[in-house]
């Protein structure tokens, strides 16, 4: 092996890097990383090498620097973000004050939610020669991180200007946030997650972003199966291809349930969740993957937007996405829910759609709560749940004691008078002394026959003075499933009618607003949810 580094290798060495380079400006990333690293491996070889002249293993720790920054910038382009990182602290484990591998890190570390970290890494730039001439862009970066951690610690967050604005661009980037949560045992089934806190009814409870997600457009018609089989494939690739790339996610997903003795699982502490926790930064491509196992978390575990318990802020909503969130994934499903969820982008926020007391357990409705327990049974099935949550134990036991209602259901079937089944229906609850909650319950099974008389005018006139006030029904069901869009929309209409709009200060006013904000969380100010309802009462 040779003792020095040849005029030969040298000239190699050179074309090397400038054909390195040449890839990176091209924005050919692969073929770039791939060149680099060959590079870097003569480059390292030739360092553990003694040279006379010490000037020529400054140059090469020099040129090594650059490659594995110019590397970790090109991993970063293709999302292998935690090679990248191993790249950026290799080479500030040789030149602790590189600027553009400390900026490169930060950058990355901005990308993985890592606020904190990725501040330290701005700010060490910032005390470099090269920041004068990059303040500006140091600035914007340390200003970033500050707010991005202010609002991953608070939970603060407006998107009011991206709404009043029609929604432009992409969806904004948010901060991750977890609120005053922990994962415990859940009497439902397996881990759900819990309140430490108590919390008002629309304030945020998580914010996070997709592990992956794939989106497919409706244009005005449903998903053919083939769309989705294509969908549901790309989606399990991206699956695939991150968990190959980060231990930790692997790690995690790996936690999640496959539906199957969840009793018998593990709690992890909600911490492992935050995105500062690095926890093992390693990647390995040639990882074995499960694909049974990880088939089935999917299964259970992957949202759609369209879920009825979601809504979608986007300004064409004729998109159909699935993605899988980490977090959320532990929260159990119950048919008197009482959090929602946001899609913005490729984040999920999800929020109290009713005030929770400490200690109490945040539920999704994965299925329609505004549908009749036989019809909730059905669609239980596709997530292999037997829900035994009070509203279906009550529902249940009164139903098969009631022939009313079941006289009730046919008159449905029948397309039989929706306000003179409502007027039934209420006549029989008194009769039978259903009071409180379990008034609610039952509303919100025949919330059809409800929402039927409510919205026709005809209806109303024959029945308006014999059935409840639009008012108590709504406070009756929405203190058993949280706020509705679909309610909302109907209290909106009759305001409307009423010639309220969406523009008057009073009480009603103030009752819309209260439920929007169960629907769609405390995210806007008052002025952007008015373009919210509006949006709303315009949606089919
Ligand atoms: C997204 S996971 C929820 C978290 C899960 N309990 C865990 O320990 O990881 C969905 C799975 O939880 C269980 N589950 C959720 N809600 C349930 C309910 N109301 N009744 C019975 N099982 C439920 C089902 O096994 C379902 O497939």
């Amino acid at each position: 092996m040779a003792t020095t580094t040849t005029s030969e290798e040298e000239e190699y060495m050179q074309n090397l890097r400038s054909k390195a380079t040449e890839l990176f400006i091209r924005e050919e990333w692969t073929n770039a990383i791939e060149t680099y690293s060959h590079f870097i491996t003569l480059c390292t070889h030739h360092l553990s090498v003694p040279h006379p002249n010490p000037l020529h293993h400054q140059k090469l720790h020099k040129s090594l620097c650059i490659s594995l920054c110019n590397r970790a910038e090109a991993k970063s382009k293709l999302r292998e973000f935690n090679s990248a990182l191993e790249d950026c602290d290799h080479a500030l484990q040789i030149d602790a004050t590189h600027f553009k591998s400390l900026v490169c890190k930060g950058k990355i570390l901005l990308c993985l939610n890592r606020y904190s970290m990725a501040l330290n890494c701005f700010k060490t730039a910032m005390l470099g020669n090269q920041a004068s001439g990059n303040c500006e862009m140091l600035v914007g970066f340390v200003e970033k991180c500050k707010k991005f951690e202010f609002l991953s610690r608070s939970g603060t967050m407006d998107l009011s200007d991206w709404v009043l604005n029609g929604f432009p661009g992409k969806a904004p980037e948010l901060a991750e946030f977890i609120g005053a949560v922990e994962i415990r045992k859940s009497e439902i089934s397996g881990r759900g997650v819990f309140t430490t806190k108590n919390v008002d009814a629309g304030s945020l409870i998580l914010v996070t972003k997709a592990v992956a997600m794939e989106r497919s457009i409706l244009g005005g018609k449903d998903l053919s199966e083939d769309t989705q089989l294509v969908m549901w494939k790309n989606f399990i690739d991206k699956v695939v291809d991150f968990v190959k790339k980060c231990h930790k996610t692997r790690n995690l997903i790996g936690k999640l349930s496959i539906g199957e003795n969840e009793d018998e699982l593990d709690v992890p502490d909600v911490d492992l969740f935050r995105p500062e926790n690095v926890g093992e930064v390693n990647s390995n491509e040639d990882v074995e993957i499960d694909m049974v196992k990880l088939l089935a978390i999917l299964d259970v575990n992957s949202l759609t937007e369209d879920a009825v318990s979601a809504n979608v802020l986007r300004k064409n909503n004729d998109c159909y996405g699935v993605g899988l969130w980490l977090l959320p994934s532990f929260v159990n499903h119950s048919c008197c829910p009482n959090a929602r969820r946001l899609h913005v982008g490729d984040y999920l926020i999800v929020h109290a759609s009713r005030d929770l007391k400490a200690g109490e357990e945040i539920t999704f409705a994965y299925l329609d709560p505004l549908s009749p327990l036989n019809k909730r049974k059905e669609l239980s099935v596709t997530w292999g749940i037997l829900c035994k949550c009070k509203r279906c134990k009550f529902e249940g036991e009164f139903l098969l004691s009631k022939q009313e209602v079941k006289e009730i259901e046919i008159g449905i079937e029948r397309g039989m008078d929706v306000g003179g089944l409502v007027y039934k229906l209420e006549e029989q609850m008194k009769r039978w002394k259903v009071r409180g909650k379990e008034k609610g319950y039952l509303r919100a099974s025949f919330w059809s026959l409800y929402s039927e008389a409510y919205g026709s005018e005809r209806c109303m006139k024959r029945w308006g003075r014999r059935i409840p006030a639009l008012d108590a029904v709504v406070d009756s069901i929405t203190d058993v499933v949280g706020g509705d869009h679909r309610v909302l929309k109907i209290l909106m209409e009759e305001l409307k009618r009423k010639g309220g709009g969406s523009g008057g200060g009073n009480l009603e006013m103030e009752k819309v607003f209260k439920l929007a904000r169960e629907v769609y969380g405390k995210v806007v100010k008052k002025q952007a949810m008015r373009t919210l309802l509006e949006l709303c009462i315009a949606a089919e």
